[in-house]
């Protein structure tokens, strides 16, 4: 009798025992083939340009880092590098990862290069009803029928109608978690503003829904999971996060329609988006497609970025203390009788001009917010011939990433960067302009965000609604006021929230009826 531990399983029962092996073992096989065949056919691809820094090694190794540690990854080479580029592939892709004023304007102003090409390839997660075989007319230019629509759910006479629906969702929402308590302060933001975004680019009964907004909110972290790097880097895999994602497309699109289907059938005609769009003669799949893109946006940035205010003016009692006080100079010169009811009928008092031009305060608090958030990497795909930054060309079809943490954190553009300093902006200081782009929390040259008015408009009021409605304070898990600021989790390049061992949450007491 054999004493080895080990089976030996002779030659000709090789092929019986691989057909009767179960299916994780095959795939589990077919995934280390793939991942062997991509990583040697990629590793010796290099150009021969003596301005850009080739990245050695396996490149599956380097995608697989650009994907799942994304400021770590090219904050990490850059550090070991003296050039301003250098290049990896991600499935046979050449990437060129950039740094510096001078590359960085040139990445900002080119017009043949494609941001959404870029994002779509290098980021993912934005739900496309190509995934799930539902097609929108192509008779147009969809980038510019997207941005002619979102002008629409914008315009100032629509949105001005809507500050006390918008107002009072806020109100809602806070009031549901009780005169006090803790919240956290991402998840909370998250949920209003997807809230107020559905009011703004759908309808009234889907924003009042609050089955049909919780069941969309968790599509949208759904199709986030379905963006792991396996699905990007493996397109070929059998893979369960690309079926989440699948499903997750299926479901948003099915809620998504039946509001237009309803808003379709319903005799009475609203100014709410949904109907405008109807008016236009927009089809079913362009509605969805453009709801789903704004409240994509929101999701993404505007949640995260209301979070992180909440937690500085927590953390900052000078700042709380000034934006306290403009909003109530601002009530002081729009009070009307009419307005001395709750606190969200007092704020739907000041006019959508006043919210937009006489908040300075509120202002640079956002925009301070943004440096520290916002610092990750937009994407650009070379669309004609090659593209040159200086004397580093990449040809047509390749990738160009720049890392705004490059900007953002860079102690010679904003001295002490990790520090929240609102003033920085301010006359005498203006660090914002000691190099050229070197603020990029709205973006810059010819992509500045399309929809930094209604994101201002959202943030400002969640704000106003937390500091004139309530006692608040930060605190950690246990309690305590934190040590130290959170640290931003900068690897996340979809939703920048704390680190989990930095997760603090919000300390609230009602202070008005
Ligand atoms: C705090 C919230 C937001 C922040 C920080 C933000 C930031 C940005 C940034 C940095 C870009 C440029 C991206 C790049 O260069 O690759 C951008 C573009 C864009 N954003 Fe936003 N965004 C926010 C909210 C929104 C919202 C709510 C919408 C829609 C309602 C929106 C619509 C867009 C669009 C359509 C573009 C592309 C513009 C173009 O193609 O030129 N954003 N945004």
């Amino acid at each position: 009798m054999s004493t080895s531990k080990y089976t030996t399983i002779p030659t000709e029962s090789l092929l019986l025992y691989w057909q009767q092996a179960p299916s994780y073992i095959f795939l589990a096989a077919v995934t280390a083939l793939g991942l062997l065949i991509v990583s040697l056919s990629s590793v010796s691809a290099h150009s021969k340009d003596p301005y850009i820094h080739h990245l050695r090694g396996l490149q599956i190794v380097h995608a697989w880092r650009f994907f799942t540690k994304r400021h770590d990854f090219i904050t990490g080479k850059f550090r070991r590098i003296t050039k301003d580029a250098f290049e990896f592939y991600v499935n046979q892709h050449r990437v060129v990862a950039i740094r510096g004023e001078t590359m960085r304007k040139i990445f900002y102003n080119e017009p043949n290069i494609s941001m959404i090409q870029g994002h779509q390839f290098l980021i993912g997660a934005a739900p496309s009803l190509d995934d799930i075989k539902v097609t929108e007319e192509k008779d147009e230019d969809l980038n510019a029928g997207f941005m002619k629509r979102l002008l629409v759910v914008q315009h100032k006479d629509r949105v001005t109608s809507l500050i006390p629906d918008l107002l009072q969702h806020i109100d809602r929402h806070f009031k549901g978690l009780g005169k006090e308590g803790l919240f956290d302060p991402f998840k909370e933001a998250n949920d209003i503003i997807f809230e107020t975004t559905a009011r703004l680019s759908a309808c009234r009964e889907l924003a009042e829904n609050k089955d049909a907004m919780r069941k969309l909110i968790n599509v949208f972290s759904a199709l986030e999971e379905g963006t792991s790097p396996t699905s990007i880097l493996f397109p070929w895999l059998p893979n369960s996060s690309r079926n989440l994602r699948t499903n997750a497309t299926g479901s948003l699109y099915q809620i998504l329609n039946s509001y237009v289907d309803g808003r379709r059938n319903d005799p009475e005609q609203t100014s709410d988006a949904i109907d405008v769009f109807i008016a236009d003669g927009c089809s079913n799949p362009t509605i969805v497609t453009t709801i789903m893109n704004i409240l994509f946006a929101g999701v993404i940035n505007t949640g995260v970025n209301t979070g992180w205010a909440l937690v500085h003016l927590g953390l900052k009692p000078e700042y709380k203390a000034k934006a306290i006080s403009e909003l109530k100079s601002l009530f002081e010169i729009h009070a009307t009788n009419q307005s001395r009811g709750s606190l969200h009928d007092q704020l739907s008092s000041i006019p959508l001009a006043a919210w937009e031009m006489n908040t300075p305060v509120l202002e640079a608090i956002i925009r301070e917010t943004l440096r520290l958030t916002m610092t990750s990497a937009p994407n650009r795909r070379v669309m004609d011939t090659e593209f040159r930054l200086g004397n580093v060309v990449v040809n047509k079809g390749e990738f160009v990433t720049y890392l705004q943490a490059d900007a953002h954190l860079n102690p010679a553009i904003y001295p002490n960067p990790y520090s929240f300093d609102a003033d920085r902006y301010g006359p005498g200081r203006e660090e914002d302009k000691n190099e050229a782009y070197c603020y990029l929390g709205w973006g810059a040259g010819r992509h500045v965000c399309a929809g930094m008015k209604t994101a201002k408009l959202e943030i400002k009021m969640v704000l106003a609604m937390l500091l004139l409605g309530y006692d608040y304070q930060v605190v950690d898990e246990q309690g305590n006021a934190p040590k130290s600021v959170p640290r931003v989790n900068r690897n996340d390049h979809h939703q920048p929230r704390p680190v989990p061992e930095d997760k603090v949450y919000i300390k609230f007491k009602r202070i008005v009826d």
